[in-house]
């Protein structure tokens, strides 16, 4: 029997994007479904960070749509983006080092904190217990990613991996239904990427969204349920990871062809 088919989450339809004379994306189309680990693929200068930069607002498509849960993202403010209920970790990682780890995760939540008018200056009641809830609700998140007792540790002192992890608790707590990861496991050892594998298959089962970038084959292929391969702008495949795979299109834009 099929499992039953989950709502999409995000919707990228017919979407093109130029800078002047140079098409970077042409016609992309695909779908991210609820409750879903998703994978962007392609060889580098494909356009994946595009379409990145134009799912956060930081770009306007110059063609096509780009719905998320039903309604329009295009002509959104990044943070608008964001209040709608979409996150992003970024290539380089970035995070506040000289901050602790809690303080960190607690930026992430500006945007949620309700501390009622002027209450912030006169440190009312609501405002302590605002803080409190908001303090508790950061060490949860960094209990889900394994850093709940590195709370009070300068994010300075973190290890590369740990770093990653800390930027996945700060997506999370703007409350995102969609978290965007891009290239998570750059720069990590095996040990650490299979840490972080399990990790994203956690915040999945938590019912977040993940849709990541990764140039990383064996972490993709493993974590993903579909994927979707861009090459000069454009899908040339879109799957499940033996799907993928097994395409001779992919095959042929990672390897080049047989008689090159
Ligand atoms: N603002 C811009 N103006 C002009 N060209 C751009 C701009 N942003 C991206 N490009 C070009 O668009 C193409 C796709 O870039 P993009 O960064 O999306 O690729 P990518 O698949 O993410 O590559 P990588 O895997 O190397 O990160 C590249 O040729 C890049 O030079």
């Amino acid at each position: 029997m099929n499992a039953p088919q989950q709502p999409n989450l995000l919707s990228i339809r017919n979407v093109g994007k130029h800078f002047g004379g140079l098409h970077v994306l042409q016609d992309v189309s695909f779908e991210v479904p609820a409750g879903s680990i998703y994978g962007l693929i392609g060889p580098n200068g494909a356009g994946k960070t595009t379409v990145f930069n134009l799912i956060t607002g930081l770009l306007t498509p110059s063609a096509g749509q780009i719905d998320f849960q039903g309604q329009t993202l295009i002509g959104l403010e990044p943070h608008r983006i964001t209040h709608q209920g979409i996150a992003r970790t970024f290539q380089n990682i970035r995070i506040f080092k000289e901050m602790d780890l809690l303080e960190n995760v607690m930026v992430g939540m500006h945007d949620h904190l309700n501390y009622g008018g002027f209450g912030i200056f006169l440190n009312s009641p609501a405002c302590r217990a605002a803080e409190k809830k908001a303090r508790e609700r950061a060490l949860e998140l960094l209990s889900w990613v394994g850093l709940d007792h590195k709370a009070d540790m300068l994010a300075d002192n973190l290890s590369y991996g740990d770093q990653r992890k800390l930027e996945f608790a700060r997506a999370l707590a703007t409350e995102p239904k969609l978290l965007l990861l891009d290239e998570p496991v750059a720069g990590m050892n095996p040990s650490e990427k299979t840490i972080l594998m399990e990790e994203i298959n956690n915040i999945r089962n938590r019912g977040y969204g993940v849709f990541m970038i990764e140039h990383d084959m064996r972490f993709v292929m493993g974590l993903c349920d579909r994927i979707a391969v861009l090459n000069f702008g454009r899908i040339i495949a879109e799957g499940t990871p033996d799907e993928v795979r097994n395409n001779p299109d992919v095959i042929e834009a990672y390897l080049g062809k047989e008689d090159e």
